[in-house]
């Protein structure tokens, strides 16, 4: 008896497994085609409160083949309601700051980001997952750029025939594709296909919010200098689920 639910449940933990590598295996190769969805799906369900979205997020995860257009459908739907997230939003003085929301079963990351007054992020990546932005509060300022070096872009086509020769400027510098502002309730989607971003709140007197959901979640991603220097960066969480992290925790 005591063996047999033994063996069920390293059965189930296994199969619990696959699942998630295979869903992680379809939302990779999904990264090739999404583009992305500006208005909510016409007979999508309406969400009306945060807990709502989480919910049906968590749904939208439980099998192997996420419809990533019903998440960002999600997104879309729900409206900013500060006293809904008000109790995740902790900024710092010199930095945006990530806080962790919900963690998804380790299918999804959702965070909650904080912009001071003209704070920005660095030239990133976004290590393979979706990255679907909605506008919480303020305003916030994307800009993106090709990703360097990845075949069936412009940049590596540009580049990787050329030979250089002392003196040369190296060739190489990140090539910027567009800019764009995300008004309150907008979402925003990328992913490494669609190129790198930057994030940043114009804004020299109101600090913006934003909710970010990764799928898959990832705890490191790629930087880039304006020569297309890369590099990894660990990414942080300022707080989770409401609370400041230790050092440690982080
Ligand atoms: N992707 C960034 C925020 S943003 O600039 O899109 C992060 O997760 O920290
Ligand atoms: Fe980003």
């Amino acid at each position: 008896m005591v063996n047999q639910s033994k063996s069920k449940m390293a059965l189930s933990k296994i199969d619990a497994e696959i699942e998630q590598v295979d869903q992680e295996k379809y939302l990779r190769q999904a990264t090739n085609y999404y583009q992305a969805l500006e208005k909510p799906l016409k007979y999508g369900p309406v969400i009306e409160t945060m807990d709502q979205l989480i919910t049906a997020l968590h749904r939208e995860f439980e099998s192997n083949y996420v419809n990533i257009e019903m998440v960002n459908h999600l997104m879309l739907s729900y409206k900013s309601n500060p006293k809904e997230w008000r109790k995740y939003a902790k900024f710092d003085r010199y930095t945006y700051t990530r806080n962790l929301v919900d963690a998804g079963n380790g299918k999804f990351n959702l965070l909650i980001l904080c912009w001071g007054e003209g704070h920005g992020s660095s030239v990133h990546d976004h290590a393979d997952s979706h990255c679907f932005m909605k506008m919480l509060k303020g305003d916030l300022r994307e800009k993106r750029y090709e990703y360097p070096n990845r075949p069936n872009n412009s940049v590596s086509r540009d580049t990787s025939h050329q030979h250089s020769h002392e003196g040369d400027i190296d060739p190489r510098e990140l090539v910027e594709i567009g800019e764009t502002p995300i008004a309150v309730n907008d979402v925003a989607y990328i992913n490494d296909n669609l190129g790198l971003h930057r994030v940043e709140n114009p804004s020299h007197a109101d600090t913006s919010v934003s909710l970010h959901l990764y799928c898959p979640p990832f705890d490191s991603c790629s930087v880039f200098q304006d020569n297309c220097k890369k590099t990894t960066a660990k990414v942080t969480f300022w707080s989770k689920y409401g609370v400041r992290t230790k050092p440690n925790e982080q």
